[in-house]
């Protein structure tokens, strides 16, 4: 599109173009738009094209993470940022308490706008994430009969696996504000619980974006109690955990910057981490899980499979 093309396309005012100039000279800059001649409508310039990773971004692109962004974006989670100073000299939990005077899940809980806005935002993280792992890791499902999502969401992944391996029954498995009314399948059911209590027994526990929400005594009790939902490993007991495993080494991983930002999400909203393998491999040990395979094949995430 020219520029021309995209301020009327916007419904910008068109005092306003070379502000939009701009603003997408910095976004070509950062990767999001390509520059390219064109010549639309008899006109003759500079045109903009959609870099592929911006495709990530549309509103009807089916694997897109645009509601992922926008609760990023939303005030409720911008806010504590501006607080982790006073955050630093203070006693609260987390940047968020500071702001916000409670705990991320007790607002997530008590705010059904901030509730729905969070799911979708998980929903769409999971759509992309599902579809890298069935077609290149679909083998981490093999021989299991029975698994369960611990954190599920609103059962976005569950759905997945319940469609793509019609033998397994699946459960996923949320706060009770999360999936209640949220009606299940023929191989697929949701239940309301909390992780820290007990949750349902299943030959494999699932566990995406879950662990990295929580310091370290806090996942020890989530890992004891998905130890005790589980099988022995000769019995095929599993869990399978996604998450980000932090490489520091600057020439081995392009994404490093990514992962150190989440860790800075992290520490803003809640009380979790992201780890390095060190860091993990000692969670595991504690809570006496024997083995673990780590495989690194969703970009700035891996597949990490943890035997009892
Ligand atoms: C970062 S989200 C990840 C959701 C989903 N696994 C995904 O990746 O799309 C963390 C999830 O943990 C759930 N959660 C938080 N505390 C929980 C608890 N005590 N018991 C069960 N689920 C909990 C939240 O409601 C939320 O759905």
């Amino acid at each position: 599109m020219l520029l021309s093309e995209l301020v009327e396309a916007l419904g910008i005012n068109q005092e306003r173009t070379p502000f939009v100039y701009r603003l997408m000279r910095i976004l070509v800059h950062s990767g999001f738009f390509v520059k390219q001649s064109v010549s639309c409508n008899d006109e003759e310039g500079e045109g903009y094209l959609l870099a592929p990773p911006s495709r990530l971004l549309l509103k009807d692109e089916p694997l897109s993470i645009r509601p992922f962004l926008l609760v990023v974006l939303d005030p409720i989670l911008l806010d504590p940022w501006q607080h982790i100073s006073k955050w630093f000299q203070n006693n609260d939990v987390t940047p968020f308490h500071t702001a916000h005077g409670r705990m991320f899940w007790d607002l997530a809980g008590q705010e059904p706008k901030l509730n729905q806005l969070f799911n979708e935002a998980m929903a769409s993280d999971t759509r992309l994430v599902t579809s890298v792992i069935l077609k290149h890791c679909g083998g981490v499902f093999e021989g299991i009969e029975s698994i369960i999502d611990v954190g599920g969401g609103t059962g976005t992944f569950a759905v997945a696996i319940a469609k793509a391996f019609p033998n397994i029954r699946c459960i996923s498995f949320d706060l009770p504000h999360v999936v209640n009314g949220l009606v299940g399948s023929k191989n697929l059911s949701y239940v309301g619980g909390d992780m820290f209590e007990a949750i349902p027994k299943a030959d494999a526990l699932l566990l995406k974006w879950i662990l990295h929400d929580w310091g370290d005594e806090e996942c020890i009790k989530i890992l004891k109690r998905c130890k005790e939902a589980i099988p022995s490993k000769d019995n095929g007991g599993k869990l399978i955990i996604i998450d980000m495993v932090v490489n520091v080494n600057k020439e081995e991983n392009e994404l490093l910057e990514t992962q150190l930002l989440f860790d800075m999400l992290m520490m803003s909203l809640v009380t979790g981490r992201e780890r390095n393998e060190k860091e993990w491999a000692k969670l595991f040990n504690d809570v006496g899980y024997t083995d673990y395979k780590i495989t690194p094949i969703l970009g700035f995430r891996s597949v990490i499979e943890v035997y009892p």
